[in-house]
């Protein structure tokens, strides 16, 4: 079964990837997700200075395969390492780099836009939208109006396809008005659903404490607790932008829910929480997984059955 696709116009072998955060903050995490099965490879999020992060414990994996919680803080070597690796990305090679960017101000994304720009590579970026975890930082991805405005600057910018992450939406209404936004801005030509669900608090029953330091416990969720929620946002996002794609994000575990993500809307899938937990090697089993249920259905490509989430 032939698992290909192309996001933003470039192809990729298989639609499987790293979710931006996960194995792939230094080089030689993109190092291994290159040698892996995946598809492509997207780097940490980058914000214009180094950053530590925010104190430890700030990730854990939450009891009974049900998730994951974080509250990394946006730790990230600096734009600056990012575009050199960029620089010497070998882009002969099948897997396409995806630069994640993630400023902690508008004139931040524009000076790191700037300078991906004029190195002029063949990479593709990704503004990061969503980030919950940055203390006193309300995510760009709920304020409309200022995501708008955002895009009204680096959509320009940036001239090439590009793509945004975003926040998971829990409103008819929001799906809407995102849309009417995303919608406005032509080389916009994909949206990542979803980022982590935002500030859970995950608690220990023995100790009665919070599971992670950073914000009193509160961190974003991610994992097979949050598919229901990914599956909508990625179906919402699919039927609302017909000239855009939608990389699907959020509780892959197994070629199961990535057939699902697909089946919503998805030409991509990212794996965020069990890449983490079980390493690059989960690429080549998922893979695996993912042909044997199409192979069982009939499915000779990815594009059978793209979007076609039947209803009743
Ligand atoms: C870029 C920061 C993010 C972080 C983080 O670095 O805390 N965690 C997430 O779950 N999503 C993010 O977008």
């Amino acid at each position: 079964a032939d698992l290909s696709t192309t996001v933003a116009g470039v192809h990729l072998d298989n639609v499987f990837f790293n979710a931006s955060g996960v194995w792939c903050q230094h080089e030689e995490e993109l190092k291994a997700l290159l040698e892996s099965g995946s598809g492509s490879l997207i780097t940490k999020s980058a914000t214009f200075e180094h950053r530590e992060g925010n104190p430890s414990p700030r990730y854990l994996p939450l009891p009974g395969g049900v998730g994951s919680i974080n509250s990394m803080g946006l730790p990230n070597e600096g734009y600056e390492y990012y575009l050199n690796y960029a620089k010497q990305f070998d882009y002969t090679q099948a897997k396409p780099l995806f630069i994640s960017l993630s400023g902690l101000s508008l004139a931040d994304n524009v000076k790191m836009v700037t300078a991906f720009v004029e190195a002029d590579l063949p990479c593709i970026l990704e503004v990061n939208f969503s980030c919950p975890n940055v203390p006193g930082k309300p995510q760009l991805g709920y304020d409309i109006d200022a995501m708008d405005a955002a895009l009204a600057t680096l959509a320009p910018l940036i001239k090439k396809p590009f793509g945004i992450k975003l926040p998971p939406y829990f409103d008819i209404a929001h799906f809407d008005q995102v849309a009417a936004v995303v919608n406005k801005y032509d080389n916009l030509a994909y949206v990542t659903c979803i980022n982590s669900v935002g500030n859970g608090l995950a608690i220990d029953l023995d100790t009665e404490t919070a599971l992670i330091k950073p914000k009193d416990g509160f961190g974003g969720l991610g994992g097979l607790m949050v598919l229901q929620t990914a599956l909508a946002n990625v179906n919402a996002f699919y039927r609302r932008l017909p000239n855009k794609q939608v990389i699907g994000v959020g509780g892959v575990v197994s070629g199961k829910e990535a057939f699902l993500h697909i089946l919503a809307g998805a030409s991509a899938v990212q794996i965020g929480t069990q890449l983490k937990e079980e390493g690059p090697a989960m690429f080549d089993r998922i893979k695996k997984e993912l042909q044997e249920i199409m192979e069982k259905k009939g499915y000779k490509s990815v594009n059978d059955f793209r979007g076609k989430v039947k209803t009743l």
